[in-house]
């Protein structure tokens, strides 16, 4: 893809959500988002600021152990699609295996936001509705949407956000990140809790 069609961010209000709720090499999963957190501050990325890291319940609810959650507040000259690779490198690193979906992870990486920018762009898409539809079921789920399409109603995404990013308006939503939160179910705010002061 080019440049072009796939603009690159020049400064902040790049956004990426990590969670852990699984042992990593780098120890429980704090010490595997705290290890992450490091791991993204390198070259192409700068990690500007980071939110506390909180707990709660794995969503939906059911067995899976509880959650832990931050985001940073990024910069970096990559292109969207770029950036996504380097985020499931850094996944790989810590023995993720993106196979299974919605269930117990060592580290998860989701780009939430860059800028204003809205993807998939007129060209993805052009793109993706030509393939045969058995190849279009394979790669949806790997299609990168910005905003993260469920942001909004994750308050494990939203109460992180908020430390770094309060003030980011949402492009589609015309809400900012303090106002979505706002939206959200005050027993869904109240389930994330901080885990550091
Ligand atoms: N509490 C919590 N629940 C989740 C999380 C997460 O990061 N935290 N991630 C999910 C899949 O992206 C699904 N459920």
């Amino acid at each position: 893809m080019s440049q072009a069609s796939n603009p690159s961010l020049r400064e902040g209000n790049l956004l990426v959500a990590l969670g852990s709720n699984a042992t990593s090499k780098a120890g429980d999963p704090a010490d595997t988002v705290r290890a992450a957190l490091a791991s993204l501050d390198r070259a192409p990325v700068k990690v500007v600021a980071r939110s506390r890291l909180y707990v709660s319940p794995f969503v939906p609810a059911g067995a899976e152990p509880d959650v832990i959650n931050a985001v940073a507040l990024c910069k970096s000259d990559l292109s969207a699609s770029d950036l996504l690779g380097h985020l499931h490198e850094i996944e790989a690193e810590f023995d993720r295996e993106r196979k299974v979906r919605w269930t117990t992870r060592t580290l998860d990486l989701d780009l939430l936001t860059m800028d204003q920018i809205v993807l998939p762009d007129q060209s993805t898409l052009r793109e993706w509705v030509t393939l045969p539809s058995k190849d279009q079921q394979t790669l949806a789920p790997e299609t990168l949407i910005l905003p993260h399409p469920r942001m909004h109603e994750r308050a494990f995404v939203l109460v992180p956000a908020a430390d770094v990013a309060p003030d980011w308006r949402h492009p589609l939503l015309g809400k900012t990140i303090r106002e979505m939160l706002a939206d959200l179910p005050k027993s869904d705010v109240e389930a994330v809790r901080p885990l550091e002061a």
